[in-house]
C-alpha cells in the first residue's frame, strides 16, 4: 500500500475505518506510540487516527499545557532560565526559549527535566481515563521523543512517520519561520530519523498527499484493531 510499510502481514478484515469488528470483541486496550522527526507529519497523522476512532494523547500539547502561567513547571522555568523567556503577558516566549535550548544541549536537558515528568504523569492519567471509558480503546501516544525518553518500551506497537530532510526544513521554514540553520539544529537535537525508522513496527511516509496518507492510516488502523 502506498505510503505505508509494515513488518507484519496484512490481516483480512472489513475495509472500514473505526467501528468494532465482531471478531475483535475480546481485544484489550492497545497502546500505540506514534513518533517521527520534527515536522514529518505526526500531528497530521494523529488527527487522521482520531477520525478513525482512536484516542490521541499528544505529548506536545501536554508539554504546552503544563507550562501555562503560574503552573509549577512555569515557575521552575522562570527560576531556571529567568524572565527573559517570558512574553509581556507572562506566557512562555517559546521562540526565545527554543532559540536558547536548541543551541545548548545542557540547557535543553534542564528544560526536559522540568517538563517531561509532568507530561508523563498526564499521559498516565489520560491513559487510565481512556481505559475506564473504553477498555478496548486504541490509544495513540503522539510523542516526538518516544525513543529518546524510553516510552517505546511501554507501548504495544510503534509507528514512525518519515519525511526527507529537505521537506522537514521547508516545512519548518513555512510553518515556524525557522532559518535553515534553526531547522537543522531542531532536527539534530533528536535521535536520527533513520534510527527511529529502523526500530518501527510500522512506517508511514509523511510526504505523500493527505488523501493518500489517510488511506494508509485507515488501513493501519484496521490492522491495529485486529491485534488481539
Ligand atoms: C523549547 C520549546 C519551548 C520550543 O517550543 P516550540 O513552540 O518552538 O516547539 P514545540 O514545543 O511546539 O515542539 C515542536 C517540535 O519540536 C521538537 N521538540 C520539542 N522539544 C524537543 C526536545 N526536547 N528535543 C528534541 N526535539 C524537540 C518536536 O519534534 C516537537 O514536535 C519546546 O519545544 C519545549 O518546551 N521543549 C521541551 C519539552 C519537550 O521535550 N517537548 C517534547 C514533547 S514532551
Ligand atoms: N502529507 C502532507 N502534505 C503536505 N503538507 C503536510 C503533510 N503532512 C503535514 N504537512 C504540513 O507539514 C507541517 C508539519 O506537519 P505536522 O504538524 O503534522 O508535523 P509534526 O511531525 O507533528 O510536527 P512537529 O514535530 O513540529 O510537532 C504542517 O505545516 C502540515 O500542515
Amino acid at each position: 500500500m502506498d505510503g505505508y510499510t509494515a513488518a507484519t502481514n496484512e490481516k483480512s478484515i472489513e475495509p472500514h475505518c473505526g467501528g468494532q469488528h465482531p471478531m475483535l470483541s475480546s481485544r484489550p486496550m492497545i497502546l500505540v506510540g506514534l513518533t517521527g522527526g520534527v515536522a514529518t507529519g505526526k500531528s497530521t497523522v494523529s488527527r487522521m487516527f482520531a477520525r478513525c476512532g482512536a484516542v490521541i494523547i499528544d505529548a506536545d500539547a501536554l508539554a504546552h499545557q503544563v507550562v501555562e502561567p503560574g503552573k509549577p513547571a512555569w515557575r521552575a522555568i522562570v527560576k531556571t532560565f529567568g524572565k527573559t523567556v517570558l512574553n509581556p503577558d507572562r506566557t512562555l516566549n517559546r521562540q526565545a526559549l527554543g532559540a536558547l535550548v536548541f543551541r545548548q544541549p545542557a540547557q535543553l536537558r534542564r528544560l526536559e527535566q522540568i517538563i517531561h515528568p509532568r507530561v508523563a504523569r498526564e499521559q498516565a492519567r489520560l491513559t487510565k481515563s481512556a481505559g475506564r471509558k473504553d477498555p478496548k480503546a486504541v490509544v495513540i501516544y503522539d510523542v516526538p521523543l518516544l525513543f529518546e525518553a524510553g516510552i517505546d518500551a511501554r507501548v504495544d506497537k510503534v509507528i514512525v512517520v518519515t519525511a526527507d530532510r529537505p521537506t522537514q526544513i521547508a516545512r519548518l521554514n513555512r510553518r515556524n519561520g525557522f532559518t535553515r540553520a534553526e531547522a537543522i539544529r531542531r532536527i539534530r537535537s533528536q535521535l536520527p530519523l533513520k534510527h527511529k525508522a529502523a526500530a518501527a513496527d510500522y512506517l508511514l511516509d509523511g510526504t505523500i498527499s493527505r488523501p493518500r496518507l489517510f488511506t494508509a492510516v485507515k488501513q493501519l488502523y484496521r490492522e491495529l484493531l485486529a491485534l488481539a
